[in-house]
């Protein structure tokens, strides 16, 4: 398998993104994830730019990388200044970083407007930046600034700049995108030509300001670029870089080109989420390849052709980036949502159940009443527990109380009264909170603590509100969706009403029912296994 060269930017340019920042810590935990992904370069940073880029740099040089190559990023010398007398060049090589990676110009009109020198001069910045990190004995990778659009603007300077870097020893030239504004026809066109003109391998580094990052990236591979140049989840200034995320499976699944040793393909989901919780991002959910919905079908015509085939709706394997199939259940479900749910659960079902068919009805009604379930996947399970007869009566709840009170010194305060009967046992109980449903969810926890101890581990970690007949003003419905979480896991619920505390309730309620469920099925599986291993045990003696 011929091989494509991934070089990570995330902790550079990626950090150009707005929202993004890094620190030391963050930069080196990342930057020890993508090497066990295994891309081939990681940009750390630019050391002349800020003490904590430079601080990366020394504390990688005493650790160990398995896979990449560690890049420190700077700029071609200043116009009028010797290479060898630049603080931005030496910082590089001060860096201890095996790999420096330079931005020139090569836009006639960047040269004359942005660096205000003379197009002669700018050839000798880039000669001498390139010689000097060199001679100090540097792979040194050259970022064609503005490639594409200084090609068009005047082809003959735009290679001369190139050449001038490969004559001075770089071992890579890098034609980026800058402005993120060529189309892909332009960028396989330019690249072919720069493959054909120079011995020096190429790279691609583009801009996603026209959505098509990616596609250029891929389509430069396909023009003979051996290296690609982008971020983890696209992160980076304006529209964000080359998403690697994506570039990475298309490359090596479809085109057959190693972009990660061995199986390593397989981290790549759990990679992205780690880095967009380390730079304080939520994934979008539709994110391609490595989002939550990257392999989630909806629609019922979809579910039942994928229990026939996946690929009759996947455009490849989700588990080949570790990613996972996932059936949603809602309005456009047909029966093969419910029956593939169903497995996952553990419930027998098919087409001709019964039960199948009311609960496709049910469901279908209650969506119509406003539940939404494919984000509510608790109250789901509930729902078909229940056709099946397994509902829970935990307790009886005979009534609820609340009591909001506006002081006049402008605190505004709720507390809830609950009473309720488990096992005839009569509990009567109150608890404040700092809303309405807050109270009412710490008096449901204070009055069934003593019988249910799961409880105190569970939290609720989210309570989300949509109107939903918006017209009806103060009048309309609302969904609550409530996501408790406890020690290992997260579960979605959901309630809907015209007014908001009963909507609350049920949503709370369901929260509860599906904790108590799923320490019931823990407590069966361990069941289960003392059972085998015992027989296990009985086998052995025998
Ligand atoms: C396409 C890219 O993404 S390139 C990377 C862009 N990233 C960043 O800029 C983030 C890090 N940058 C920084 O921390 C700062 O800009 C620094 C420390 C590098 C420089 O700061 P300052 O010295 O204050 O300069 P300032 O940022 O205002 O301007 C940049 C200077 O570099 C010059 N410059 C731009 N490109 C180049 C180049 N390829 N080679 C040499 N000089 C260049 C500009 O002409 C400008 O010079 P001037 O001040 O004489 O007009
Ligand atoms: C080098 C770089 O980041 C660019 O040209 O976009």
């Amino acid at each position: 398998m011929e091989r494509v060269f991934i070089y990570d930017t995330t902790l550079r340019d990626g950090t150009q993104g707005e929202g993004i920042s890094l620190s030391v810590e963050d930069k080196v935990k990342i930057a020890v994830r993508l090497d066990q992904l295994g891309v081939a370069y990681i940009e750390g940073g630019w050391p002349a730019s800020n003490p904590k880029d430079m601080e990366f740099f020394l504390r990688a040089k005493e650790m160990k990388w398995k896979n990449a190559k560690i890049a420190a990023f700077g700029s071609t010398c200043r116009p009028g200044t010797k290479a060898s007398e630049d603080s931005n060049l030496q910082s590089l090589v001060q860096s201890g970083a095996p790999v420096a990676t330079i931005f020139g110009k090569t836009w006639d009109y960047h040269v004359t407007a942005a660096l205000r020198t003379t197009l002669e001069e700018n050839l000798r910045i880039i000669y001498d930046s390139v010689q000097y990190l060199k001679e100090a004995g540097l792979e040194v990778v050259f970022d064609a600034e503005h490639f594409f659009d200084g090609y068009k603007a005047n082809p003959a300077y735009a290679k001369e700049t190139v050449l001038k870097a490969e004559q001075a020893g770089a071992d890579w030239i890098v034609l980026c995108d800058t402005n993120g504004g060529t189309l892909p026809q332009d960028i396989l066109s330019i690249t072919q030509e720069m493959a054909f003109y120079l011995r020096a391998p190429l790279g691609i580094h583009a801009h996603n300001d026209s959505d098509l990052a990616v596609a250029n990236s891929i389509i430069s591979v396909l023009g003979g670029a051996r290296q690609v140049q982008g971020t983890m989840n696209g992160y980076g200034e304006r529209s964000g870089n080359a998403n690697l995320c994506s570039i990475i499976p298309n490359l090596q699944v479809k085109m057959n080109l190693e972009c990660l040793p061995g199986e390593n393909l397989k981290q790549l989901t759990e990679a992205a989420h780690y880095v967009a919780e380390i730079a304080n991002v939520t994934l979008r959910n539709d994110m391609p390849f490595v989002g939550h919905s990257a392999f989630a079908h909806k629609g019922g015509m979809h579910v039942s052709a994928l229990l026939k085939d996946p690929s009759t709706y996947e455009h490849m394997e989700p588990e080949s980036v570790g990613n996972q199939r996932r059936v949603l259940v809602s309005e456009l479900s047909g029966t093969s949502n419910l029956i593939y749910k169903a497995k996952e659960l553990g419930l027998d079902i098919n087409k001709q159940n019964k039960e199948t068919k009311d609960i496709i009805e049910s469901l279908k009604t209650l969506e119509h009443q406003g539940y939404q379930f494919e984000g509510a996947e608790a109250s789901f399970e509930l729902l078909l527990r229940r056709a099946f007869g397994e509902e829970q009566v935990p307790f009886v709840l005979d009534s609820i109380r609340l009591l909001i009170e506006k002081r006049s010194d402008g605190d505004f305060t709720s507390e809830a009264m609950i009473k309720l009967r488990v096992d005839d046992q009569v509990i009567h109980t109150a608890a404040e909170g700092n809303g309405p449903v807050n109270a009412v969810d710490n008096a449901l926890r204070k009055a069934l603590s003593e019988h249910y101890s799961f409880l105190k581990d569970c939290h609720l970690a989210d309570y989300k509100v949509r109107v939903i007949d918006e017209k009806d003003a103060t009048a309309a419905k609302v969904r609550v969706l409530i996501e408790t979480r406890d020690q290992q896991d997260a579960w979605s619920t959901v309630g809907v009403s015209t007014n908001i505390i009963e909507a609350s309730w049920q949503a709370l309620l369901d929260s509860f029912r599906y904790g108590l469920l799923k320490q019931e099925k823990a407590k069966g599986a361990k069941e289960a296994e003392s059972t085998e291993e015992a027989s296990k045990k009985g086998e052995a003696v025998i």
